[in-house]
C-alpha cells in the first residue's frame, strides 16, 4: 500500500468532454494519458513522479475497462523496454521515472528504443528532480534527449499546458517515429489546477490484440546494418518530422510584444516564475501579461534554428533562461547566431547562475539584471533609480541548530545502525558501503556510518574491491534496501559477490516496501496485493543466487541479536559473503495501516493498548548516551527546572509510537535505567480500570510525602 490512496481522486479520471477536472498536475498527467488513447502504462517510482505510479495504481479498474495494461516495472530499464510494444505496433504506451537516475538506469533500452523508432507513440514522462527539494545529484536528463535523440517536452506549469503536451508528445512520437521526454519539474507535478476534460478513448489497438497478430519489421530492430540506417533516419527523415511538427502544431508559445529589442527565450518549465519575476520588476500585470518578447520553448528538444533565429532578428539582446547546467540551449542557440552571422548579445549563464534552482529571487536577480543592462528604459523608475535598502535576512545557521534528515519515530532501520556502532565499538571501524534508500540516512548524525553510495542496489557491488587479502582481516560491511534488491541488487550486487567469491558482509534492509519512495509492494512485501504476487522471500532469492551464510533477522529492534550476527558475520570462518536480512516494516506504513484499525477498535468499544516510552527524570542523568545512539525524533531533552542539574534531562515527547528503541538500545549497550515503557489502554477492563485507580492513591500519597520531605526553590 502507498504512503497515499488517491482512490477518490481517480473518480476524477472517469470525467467527460466538457467538465471541469481539478487537482494536481501529476493527476492531470493521468487522465491526459487516457484521453489520448493510451494502451499501456507503466514505472517505477521517485520522487517526484511517485504519486504518478500510486495513482495509476489505484485506477486498476478504470484501466482495466478500457483495455489498458499497467505494470509496476521492476526498474527502470524494465519500463523502457516495456515500450518496446510500440515498436511495431501502433499501440500508444506510456512510462514514468525519475529524474536523471531514472534515465542511467534506464539507459540501455533507452538507447536501443531510441535508435529503433517507434511506430506507436511512445511517451516518458520524466519527473525532472532538480533543485531545492531534490533527492538527488544534480544532473540534467536533457543530455540522454540528446544523445539518443529523443524529444524533450518541458510544458508551462498549468494543467491546460501539461496535459495539451501528453497530446502533442503522442502525435510527435508518431509523426518521427521517435519516442518523447515529457519533462516535469518538481513544481509542475504538485502544481494545482483545473482545465477542461475530453472523454476517455480506447486504446486504437490493445496489447491482446497485437499479441494475436504479431509483427516484425526487421528495419526496427537493432542489430547492424539496420542500425546505421537509423543514424540516417534519425537525420533525414526523424529530426525534420519533428522540426516541422513544432512550427506546424505551434508547440511554442510567443508572448508580449513581438518588435521588442530585448527578447527572453525560456524554457516552458520555469515560465511561472518568469512571469513573476517580471511581474516583481514591473513589467508584467498580475495576470501575467506582459509587453517583453518571450519565446517559450514547450520543447526543448529539438530547437527549431529558424524559428530561433527569427526570434532574435532585430534584437539587440536576448536572455536565454534554462536551468541547470550545462548550457545545452544556450550552446545550441549560441552555435545558430555565430553560423548566420547575426550579431544580437546573447545573455544566459553569467546574468543568471550557471547552477542551482531557478528560484523565485534568483530570477528577479537575472531578470532585474538583464533589464538593467539592456533595457533599462523598460524598467518602471523605481526600479532603476531605487535608494530601497534590500532586506537584509539574517543568517539562520548561527542561531538555529541544524537538523539532518533522519530515521522517521520508530523506524525500524534505526536499531540497525545502532547495533554497527555497537559493533564497531567492540571491533573497531570498518569500511561500510552504503545503497539509496531510507537506510543512507545512516551517513548523518548520529550514526555516521557509510562511506559511498554508487546507485540504487549498488550498495554491495560498490565495496567489490575490497578483497582482504588477510582472511583473518576486516571486512567491509555493505547495506542495500529490500527496494534496491529487486531493482538490481540481486544480480548487480548479491550475484555479483557470489560469484567472485567476495568474503564482505552484507545487509539487506527489507522495510516490506518501496519506503523512501512512498511506501509501494515490492516483491518481498508482506501483505496481500490483488494484483501482483507479494511475499516472495529474500532469503530464498539470496540462497537461490548461491549465497551460502545467511541470517534472517525478524525483529531488528532487537539490538543485542542484531549486534551478535554482525559480530558473527564479521567474524565467521565461513567463506563467500554473509548476508543479513534484516527486517521489520516500515514504520510510517506500519502506522498508516494499524492507526485506523485501532480508532476503529476503540470505537467499538474495544480494549486497545498502545504502548509508549518514557523518562524518569529522577534517574536519568543528562548524559544524552541515549541520543547518541539513537537520534529518534520522538527523544529529547527538557529542562527540570532544577539549578542544581546543568545539564537538560531526556524526554519522550507525544509523537513516540513505542517501537522500544530505546529501551533495546539501553540494554544493548548497557547505558541507562531511565527508560520505562508504559501503556495506554483505551476501553479498560473493570478489574484495570480499580487497579489504576488504586495504584494511583497509593502513588500520589508517596508522591505528595516526598514532595514535602523536598528542598523547594523559590
Ligand atoms: O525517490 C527517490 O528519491 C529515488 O532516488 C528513488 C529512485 C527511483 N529510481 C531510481 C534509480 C536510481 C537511483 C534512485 C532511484
Amino acid at each position: 500500500m502507498a504512503e497515499r490512496s488517491f482512490a477518490k481522486e481517480v473518480q476524477k479520471l472517469k470525467k467527460g468532454e466538457g467538465e471541469t477536472f481539478t487537482g494536481e498536475g501529476i493527476l492531470a498527467i493521468t487522465k491526459a494519458l487516457l484521453e489520448n488513447g493510451v494502451g499501456y502504462v507503466g514505472g517505477y517510482q521517485g520522487s517526484p513522479i511517485s504519486h504518478l505510479m500510486d495513482v495509476l495504481a489505484d485506477s486498476q479498474e478504470i484501466l482495466t475497462e478500457l483495455g489498458v495494461h499497467f505494470e509496476a516495472s521492476a526498474s527502470e530499464a524494465t519500463a523502457t523496454a516495456m515500450l518496446a510494444a510500440s515498436v511495431h505496433y501502433p499501440i500508444r504506451g506510456a512510462v514514468t521515472y525519475k529524474s536523471v537516475v531514472g534515465t542511467n538506469v534506464a539507459s540501455d533500452a533507452l538507447s536501443n528504443l531510441a535508435s529503433g523508432g517507434v511506430t506507436g507513440g511512445a511517451l516518458i514522462i520524466v519527473g525532472e528532480d532538480y533543485g531545492e527539494g531534490s533527492s538527488i545529484m544534480q544532473e540534467r536528463t536533457y543530455a540522454f534527449a540528446m544523445k539518443s535523440q529523443v524529444w524533450m517536452l518541458d510544458p508551462r506549469p498549468n494543467l491546460p499546458s501539461i496535459v495539451k503536451a501528453v497530446g502533442d508528445s503522442f502525435e510527435m512520437s508518431e509523426i518521427s517515429n521517435t519516442p518523447v521526454m515529457l519533462q516535469v519539474g518538481i513544481r509542475s507535478c504538485h502544481v494545482h489546477g483545473h482545465f477542461t476534460a475530453s472523454d476517455n478513448k480506447r486504446p486504437q489497438m490493445n496489447v491482446s490484440e497485437a499479441l494475436e497478430n504479431p509483427k516484425r519489421d526487421l528495419q526496427r530492430i537493432v542489430l547492424p546494418p539496420a542500425t546505421y540506417i537509423h543514424e540516417e533516419e534519425k537525420l533525414t527523415k526523424r529530426l525534420p518530422a519533428a522540426q516541422k511538427f513544432i512550427i506546424d502544431k505551434q508547440i511554442n508559445e510567443r508572448f508580449g510584444t513581438p518588435s521588442g529589442k530585448v527578447g527572453i527565450i525560456l524554457q516552458g518549465g520555469t515560465y511561472n516564475t518568469v512571469i513573476r519575476a517580471l511581474n516583481r520588476l514591473g513589467l508584467a500585470d498580475l495576470y501575467g501579461d506582459t509587453n517583453v518578447d518571450m519565446l517559450v520553448l514547450n520543447c526543448v528538444y529539438p530547437l527549431v534554428p529558424d524559428q530561433i533565429l527569427d526570434f532574435c532578428e532585430g534584437k539587440d539582446a536576448v536572455l536565454i533562461v534554462e536551468e541547470g547546467q550545462p548550457n545545452y540551449v544556450e550552446q545550441q542557440i549560441a552555435h545558430m547566431l555565430y553560423q548566420s552571422g547575426k550579431s544580437v548579445k546573447l545573455e544566459g549563464k553569467g546574468i543568471l547562475p550557471m547552477g542551482g534552482e531557478y528560484t523565485g529571487q534568483v530570477m528577479v536577480d537575472g531578470l532585474g539584471d538583464f533589464f538593467s543592462q539592456h533595457a533599462p528604459a523598460m524598467l518602471p523608475v523605481a526600479k532603476v533609480t531605487t535608494n530601497e535598502q534590500p532586506i537584509s535576512i539574517p543568517d539562520l545557521s548561527k542561531s538555529l541548530p541544524a537538523r539532518p534528515p533522519g530515521f522517521c519515530t520508530g523506524c525500524p532501520e534505526r536499531p540497525i545502525f545502532a547495533a554497527t556502532k555497537l559493533v564497531e565499538e567492540e571491533l573497531g571501524e570498518h569500511h561500510i558501503a552504503s545503497d539509496i534508500g531510507c537506510h543512507l540516512f545512516s551517513i548523518m548524525p548520529p550514526f555516521d556510518l557509510g562511506a559511498t553510495t554508487m546507485g540504487f542496489g549498488l550498495g554491495p557491488a560498490s565495496a567489490s574491491a575490497f578483497h582482504n587479502a588477510d582472511k583473518k582481516g576486516r571486512r567491509s560491511i555493505s547495506f542495500v534496501g529490500d527496494g534496491g534488491f529487486w531493482h538490481n541488487g540481486l544480480t548487480s550486487s548479491v550475484g555479483n559477490a557470489v560469484f567472485n567469491k567476495n568474503d564482505n558482509v552484507i545487509v539487506i534492509v527489507d522495510n516490506f516496501y518501496s519506503a523512501a519512495t512512498g511506501g509501494q509492494d515490492i516483491l518481498s512485501s508482506r501483505a496481500d496485493n490483488p494484483t501482483k504476487q507479494t511475499q516472495n522471500s529474500i532469503v530464498d532469492a539470496c540462497k537461490g543466487m548461491g549465497v551460502k551464510w545467511i541470517r534472517q533477522i525478524d525483529r531488528t529492534y532487537d539490538v543485542t541479536k542484531m549486534r551478535d550476527t554482525l559480530k558473527e558475520a564479521l567474524t565467521t570462518e565461513a567463506e563467500g559473503p554473509k548476508v543479513i536480512v534484516a527486517s521489520s516494516e516500515c514504520m510510517l506504513n506500519k502506522q498508516r495501516r494499524v492507526k485506523p484499525q485501532m480508532a476503529k477498535a476503540a470505537k467499538d468499544g474495544k480494549r486497545v493498548v498502545r504502548p509508549r516510552f518514557g523518562v524518569d527524570e529522577d534517574i536519568c542523568t543528562g548524559d544524552h548516551a541515549c541520543m547518541r545512539l539513537s537520534g529518534c525524533p520522538s527523544l529529547s531533552v527538557k529542562d527540570t527546572g532544577d539549578p542544581l542539574r546543568d545539564d537538560p534531562v531526556a524526554a519522550i515527547d507525544q509523537t513516540c509510537v513505542g517501537c522500544g528503541n530505546c529501551g533495546e538500545v539501553a540494554d544493548a549497550a548497557v547505558l541507562c535505567p531511565s527508560f520505562f515503557q508504559a501503556e495506554i489502554i483505551t476501553n479498560p477492563s473493570n478489574f484495570e480500570k480499580r487497579r489504576a485507580s488504586r495504584t494511583g492513591k497509593i502513588i500520589a500519597w508517596l508522591q505528595t510525602r516526598r514532595d514535602a520531605k523536598r528542598v523547594a526553590f523559590a
